[in-house]
């Protein structure tokens, strides 16, 4: 079985929530990617994940497109961070997704890729930028290694798309719960939570709930609809200014035992 499907339930079987921080590989410089993996491991994250800097990052916010300049400014690339998860693989235990555009993936090969990210344990990919439609191309090349090919599903999308992308999603699959880019934001939006039920009953994988997740209330309020959260803007905040601290709170709400409903 998929190590993210597992990581995921064993925590909604403990009655909590799982909970997935997004980081930018190589926001203050690769050598800082050690000591993030770290303190998010030890803080209860149940995966993590990395982001791969790109010029063109058409769905992030201001927060991570920041964070993007910064680290391609540092010069990372998507073979550096790779070859560098797979480094850490003694020290960190927690599954590592890989978040990267389409584009990088292409001028490193698919072939490589996937042979590179196999070495570093990678164990799923999430490439926002590629539609169901031609998930076909990666999936070849990442199924033969186990790597999961995780779809993203706008809340928005009728009925049967949400079904269809839930179906051919692994590992887990992410809910985007906002329309729009990433980002912090004050309140979820109500209709939010009827379409996230709807998509709980109907996928085969669990749900991971992102976009705008920024406060401990909200982990708890989706984690009574859905298996999990993911949270970027904000994680990428605390560390670029030194507040990691400030992620703990987002953690122990994710900890804390709910009933879903
Ligand atoms: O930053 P937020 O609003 O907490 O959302 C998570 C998000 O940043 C992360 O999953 C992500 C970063 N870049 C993306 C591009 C598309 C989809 C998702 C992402």
């Amino acid at each position: 079985m998929s190590r993210l499907t597992t990581a995921i339930t064993s925590r909604v079987e403990n009655g909590e929530t799982a909970f997935i921080p997004y980081i930018m590989a190589g926001d203050g410089g690769l050598s800082a990617l050690k000591q993030q993996l770290l303190f998010l491991q030890n803080a209860g994250a149940t995966a993590v994940e990395l982001g791969i800097p790109f010029s063109d990052p058409v769905a992030d916010g201001p927060v991570i497109q920041q964070a993007g300049l910064r680290s391609l400014s540092h010069g990372t690339t998507l073979r550096e961070v790779l070859e560098e998860v797979e480094q850490l693989q003694q020290d960190v235990t927690i599954p590592i997704v890989i978040m990267t555009y389409l584009n990088p993936v292409l001028q490193l090969g698919l072939d490589e890729f996937a042979k590179l990210a196999s070495k570093a344990q990678v164990a799923g990919v999430i490439i926002p930028d590629m539609p169901l439609e031609e998930s076909d191309l990666l999936r070849d090349v990442l199924q033969p290694v186990s790597i999961d090919l995780i779809q993203l599903v706008s809340l928005t999308s009728p009925a049967e798309r949400v079904r269809r992308i839930a179906e051919a999603s692994e590992g887990f699959v992410y809910a985007v719960t906002v329309n729009g880019i990433t980002g912090t934001r004050q309140s979820l939006p109500e209709v939010t939570f009827d379409h996230l039920k709807e998509l709980k009953q109907v996928s085969p994988v669990p749900v991971m709930a992102g976009f705008g997740v920024s406060t401990p209330e909200h982990v708890t309020q989706l984690g009574e609809v859905v298996d999990g959260v993911i949270v970027g803007s904000f994680v990428v905040d605390a560390f670029a200014n030194g507040h990691e601290e400030t992620i703990l709170p987002l953690l122990d709400a994710a900890k804390a035992v709910t009933t879903r409903v």
